[in-house]
């Protein structure tokens, strides 16, 4: 598979915090991310750059295909105001602006895309209700949906997980299978460490004023996780008891 987006010794922050510099790493079509970090690190940070909406300190981002017109982005359900006067169908059309045609009006395809999506996601039977009726993981259900009828080459979740249960977080983790096996490259922010690690290819752990990227079983050790300030020397010997007893016998 190809890479999508390369990124070469990247430094990011603000005027005056830098929250890390000289990343180097490579997203490429048909695999999953999730980048990590406690809270200030910079994950949010990152998403943003990545949206273009801010540029880095230092360093080059460059897209071998060409940057995609559109990233499909699934913001933190917290910041989802579902007071809007919306269905759930609604909802879900509005990631195909790019099938309505000239007068606003859906193709036959799209309706019929709109009702595959609302399916795969588990919520066709409630897409005449209204947003503000949803539980939290039927409206995250209904915002993968969205999602599916962006259509993106690459996809960007913020935190995806944080309030939904476990059948929902099963389910979706479904999709996001499917949409690695259709190349596209999928970007999860994660707050813990939980299961949802060891289905990504990568992990991007940022902290301490680093940022490390690699497979998921070589960057998440206790040392690391201590070193970039994610976990404390203790909750590290709690989480990685074994790793704690080799160390007190070397
Ligand atoms: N616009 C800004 N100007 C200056 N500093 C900022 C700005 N936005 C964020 N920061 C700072 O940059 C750091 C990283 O913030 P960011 O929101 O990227 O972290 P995060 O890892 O997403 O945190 P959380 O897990 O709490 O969401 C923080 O110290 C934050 O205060």
């Amino acid at each position: 598979m190809a890479d999508l987006l390369k990124i070469r010794n990247l430094a990011l922050g603000y005027p005056g915090l830098t929250l890390f510099r000289g990343l180097s790493m490579d997203v490429t079509q048909g695999t999953s991310l999730a980048v990590l970090g406690a809270n200030g690190s910079g994950k949010s940070t990152f998403v943003k750059m990545l949206l273009n909406l801010i540029d880095p300190l230092a360093g080059k981002l460059s897209w071998p295909n060409g940057r995609p017109s559109e990233v499909g982005y699934l913001a933190q359900l917290t910041e989802f105001d579902r007071r809007f006067p919306l269905r759930v169908r609604d909802l879900v059309a509005m990631g195909a602006w790019k099938g309505f045609g000239l007068r606003g009006h859906l193709s036959a395809e799209t309706h019929d895309k709109i009702t595959s999506a609302l399916e795969a996601t588990g919520v066709l039977e409630i897409a005449d209700r209204s947003l503000h009726t949803l539980s939290g993981g039927q409206l995250q259900r209904a915002l993968f949906a969205r999602v599916i009828m962006q259509d993106t080459p690459l996809i960007l979740l913020d935190e995806p997980f944080a309030a939904v249960d476990q059948n929902t977080e099963a389910h979706l983790l479904t999709l996001i299978d499917r949409w690695r096996d259709e190349g596209r490259a999928v970007i999860l922010v994660v707050h813990d460490l939980s299961s949802v690690l060891d289905r990504c290819d990568h992990v991007l752990l940022l902290g301490g004023g680093t940022a490390s990227f690699g497979p998921v079983r070589d960057i998440l050790t206790p040392e690391r996780l201590v070193s970039q300030k994610y976990l404390s020397e203790s909750q590290a010997a709690w989480m990685f008891p074994e790793a704690s007893r080799e160390a007190a016998h070397d």
